[in-house]
């Protein structure tokens, strides 16, 4: 249903990265692309469970960030200051998309949209932010020890640490059988350093400046949808009030029964909630 394909970029950065992307539908004059972007240790995986639920007639895009999934050439400085900001911007116009896109992020992803569209709101039609890090001044006691450097909470490398990983991420009741710990163990473990120096680097250079994009996103016009966990432990659902009062239009949803892994927790949910509100967002109307 969603081939695969590996779009080849001459990079900013003399290393040449692929970036690996599934693909549903295709392009369709007066109606956005959907480009789905995942969080921090995640893929393009997360979003089959949405897509499946996203009609025929839309076009959709859900692609591995550099260092994730099946994307080739991972270069420490892509994590540096915008230079994944720029890749995406050179894999977004070899795809020659006809109108302005709908750019959808989840978690660290969410953070990567507002950036793009902060640097390139001419290339941004409408954007979805899903529980996105709100920044410094609303951080949890989860993140903050992912900032002083602990990272098993969301990089589990013992059996336990998966377990107490996947609570307090999800609310969904996930069996965990033993062939999707080893699933998680295999595909995982031995990139555990490479996502760590991935997490060192947000941290140092772009987290510190999250509250400062947020800002800027407030002289953007496209419509903006929030959606968010009410039991999120990770990125605190007090994020989902403070960026809805910061973008001029936008539209908030918070999900109970729902962690941070809002992909996990509520598929169908937020493939509705995305619809509707692309529906009741006009394209004509965005562009004005
Ligand atoms: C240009 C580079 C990017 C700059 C982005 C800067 C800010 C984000 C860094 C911190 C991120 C810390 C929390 C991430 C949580 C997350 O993504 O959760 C996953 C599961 O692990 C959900 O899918």
């Amino acid at each position: 249903m969603l081939p695969c394909r590996i779009g080849l970029l001459k990079s900013i950065l003399k290393s040449t990265a692929r970036i690996c992307y599934c693909e549903k539908g295709v392009k369709v004059a007066g109606q956005p692309s959907l480009i789905f972007i995942h969080g921090f240790a995640s893929s393009k995986r997360t979003w089959l469970s949405v897509i499946k639920h996203i009609p025929h007639t839309y076009h959709c895009i859900a692609i591995d960030l550099p260092g994730h999934g099946e994307s080739i050439g991972f270069n420490e400085e892509y994590y540096i200051g915008a230079n994944v900001i720029d890749l995406l911007k050179q894999f977004f116009d070899k795809l020659h998309f006809i109108e302005p896109i709908c750019l959808i992020g989840e978690s660290m992803g969410g953070s990567i949209v507002a950036m793009f569209a902060t640097k390139y709101p001419f290339d941004v039609g409408i954007i979805c932010l899903l529980s996105p890090p709100p920044g410094e001044e609303y951080e949890t006691d989860l993140l903050q020890q992912l900032r002083s450097g602990t990272y098993h909470s969301i990089l589990p490398e013992t059996l336990k640490q998966y377990h107490a990983a996947v609570k307090s991420l999800s609310e969904k009741k996930i069996r965990l059988t033993r062939l999707l710990t080893k699933k998680y163990f295999k595909t995982h473990l031995h990139t555990v350093n490479q996502y760590q120096r991935i997490l060192q680097i947000a941290f140092e250079h772009d987290y510190p400046n999250l509250g400062e994009t947020y800002k800027q996103l407030k002289y953007h016009t496209c419509p903006a949808f929030i959606i968010w966990g009410r039991e999120d432990k990770l990125c605190h659902p007090a994020g989902a009030q403070y960026l809805a009062k910061l973008l001029s239009k936008s539209e908030l949803i918070i999900f109970d029964d729902c962690g941070h892994l809002i992909t996990v927790d509520k598929p169908e949910e937020t493939a509705d909630a995305i619809i509707n509100f692309l529906e009741r967002n006009p394209y004509y109307e965005s562009r004005l």
